[in-house]
């Protein structure tokens, strides 16, 4: 897993290793700016465009300076540098690699309180105004810069974060903040980037190590981590010789109505290829031929209009309940007699998150363990409207301990929040997801995993990671627009077993 920190935890990690490698703070500036030239010239090779790098005058704009340096002995020729000296503040490392700079033959500008902004026309702004030293939201001379740069046509590149994006905590949506088309980052995403509000603000995100010490981030033990390849690799189990269908569990999906029948198929199906022993679709009777002819694997429990199904619930081993299932009185009725009858973990999606908001009095019989998958308008419903990504953490942080369950919370970096405070972000799926019946396969998936045994939060971390991962293999490659969800499904047997060569 990668930490994710805070920005004061940026902070100290920044100094903690400038006092122990140890490294002078300017160096480790020099190496920031390095790792951020070394990735730029690579992408932007043509040395006669012109680069104007705006800079700040706290460490942000340190980078700035130090990157013009760097550029310069890398043969830029249309280099300028301005300095926005909004406040008599300036940092040591500024002020040295400043005059490291005027060493050299770039043109410099100095802006101050008041003076006409600098013509920009054409070419690639690097933006060093400020970083994670963000304290409050831009206004005056700052703001007035920033939304001058949103105006004109160039390239923006972002050093570390775009001026006036918070790194974590809300993120106000009239806030002026500079849209960029690419944000060099060091060490590690910010929290904030992985949040739905950074998607105006960063086009492409690039990451690039400065070598903060890892030990000292790991020991800062940050709720937020990202969730990396390598993780699932340890957390997957190999099938073993001499199981059986009855080793992988049994997984019962409640789904589907005569016009969503598809949910429950997709949802079953995942199921199945995601490797559950057995499969039982419970499903309206007017759906069994589609799901006999769809899946004949699936097995079936047939739902006669308001007459609730004879199920011997404890013979499953999980049950994944709502793809499609409607919110009727024969819906909320099963839904609740699910809920008197099993007490193992389940897994609540869609309309069964819908019949739990407004139905709260279900709560109290959810069983520890179980794991709701809403996407922002199910998180919503359920526990009120929230104005940011970042309040929606701080409630489903509260809620995931309060009724002790697991909150996945979808998006493109799905977010699985924990009973005891832990936010995992997933780091697979692409925007060819997009598409209707995603969400259901991912129900599939997640039962799929608990009926094999796999811990409540080993199945959101790998449901969510194999899910986005096959969509990957699926999108990326080939170029895909679309990735359908049915064509999802197929390939995650492949996926899986990739993941466990
Ligand atoms: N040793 C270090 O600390 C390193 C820092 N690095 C760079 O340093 C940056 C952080 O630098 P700083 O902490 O100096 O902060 P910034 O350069 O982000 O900001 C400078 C100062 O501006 C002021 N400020 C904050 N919000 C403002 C606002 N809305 N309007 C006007 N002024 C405002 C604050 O006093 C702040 O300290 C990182 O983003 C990264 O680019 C890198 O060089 C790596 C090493
Ligand atoms: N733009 C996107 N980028 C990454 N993943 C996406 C994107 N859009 C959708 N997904 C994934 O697809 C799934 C959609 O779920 P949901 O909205 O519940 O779909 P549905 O209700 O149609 O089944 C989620 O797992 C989400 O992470
Ligand atoms: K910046």
């Amino acid at each position: 897993m990668l930490p994710l920190l805070l920005a004061s935890q940026i902070r100290e990690a920044d100094a903690h290793t400038v006092a122990h490698e140890p490294i002078a703070s300017i160096d480790l500036m020099e190496r920031a700016s390095k790792a951020f030239v070394g990735w730029f010239v690579n992408h932007f090779p043509d040395k006669n465009k012109n680069i104007a790098i705006y800079c700040g005058t706290g460490n942000n704009g340190g980078d700035g300076v130090a990157i013009a340096r760097m550029l310069y002995d890398h043969g830029y020729e249309a280099l300028s540098v301005k300095i926005a000296r909004f406040s008599s503040r300036s940092t040591d490392e500024f002020d040295k690699n400043l005059a490291r700079l005027k060493r050299l033959d770039v043109p410099l500008t100095e802006m101050e309180n008041g003076d006409d902004l600098p013509e920009e026309s054409n070419g690639i702004v690097i933006d060093a105004l400020l970083g994670t030293g963000l304290n409050k939201p831009l206004e005056g001379e700052y703001e007035k810069l920033v939304k001058y740069l949103n105006s004109v046509k160039c390239t923006m590149v972002a050093v570390d974060i775009p001026t006036g994006f918070f790194a974590d905590g809300e993120i106000d949506p009239d806030a002026t903040i500079l849209k960029a088309d690419l944000v060099i980052t060091f060490q590690q995403p910010k929290i904030n980037f992985l949040l739905p509000e950074s998607g105006p603000y960063i086009g492409c995100l690039e990451v690039v190590h400065i070598g903060l010490d890892e030990k000292f981030i790991r020991s800062l033990n940050s709720p937020y981590q990202l969730v990396e390849e390598k993780d699932i690799r340890a957390k997957l189990k190999h099938r073993k010789r001499f199981t059986n269908k009855g080793t992988y569990g049994h997984a019962l999906i409640i789904a589907g109505q005569p016009e969503t029948m598809g949910a429950a198929l997709l949802s079953s199906s995942a199921c199945a290829y995601a490797g559950a022993g057995l499969t039982t679709a419970c499903i309206p009777e007017n759906g069994l031929i589609a799901l006999n002819n769809h899946q004949p694997e699936v097995m079936a429990i047939v739902r006669k209009e308001k007459e609730l199904p004879d199920v011997d619930w404890p013979k499953f081993s999980t049950i994944a309940i709502g793809p499609g299932l409607g919110k009727d009185a024969a819906s909320l009725k099963l839904f609740t007699r699910v809920l008197a009858s099993f007490d193992r973990p389940v897994v609540i999606d869609a309309d069964a998150i819908n019949m739990l908001a407004s139905n709260p009095d279900l709560w109290k019989h959810v069983p520890k363990g179980s794991i709701l998958t809403p996407h922002v308008k199910e998180f919503d419903r359920l526990f009120g409207e929230h104005k940011s990504w970042w309040q929606r953490l701080q409630t489903g942080k509260q809620q995931a301990k309060n009724y002790d369950v697991y909150i996945v919370l979808k998006n493109d970096y799905t977010i699985t929040i924990t009973p005891v405070e832990k936010f995992y972000f997933n780091s697979t799926s692409n925007a060819a997801m997009a598409s209707g019946g995603m969400g259901d396969v991912l129900t599939g998936i997640i039962a799929a995993l608990l009926a094999q045994k796999y811990s409540s939060e080993d199945a959101c971390i790998i449901g969510n990671y194999i899910h986005g991962k096959a969509g990957d293999e699926l999108a990326l490659p080939n170029r895909m627009y679309a990735v359908l969800p049915g064509r999802l499904i197929t390939q995650l047997p492949v996926t899986m077993v990739k993941l466990m060569a």
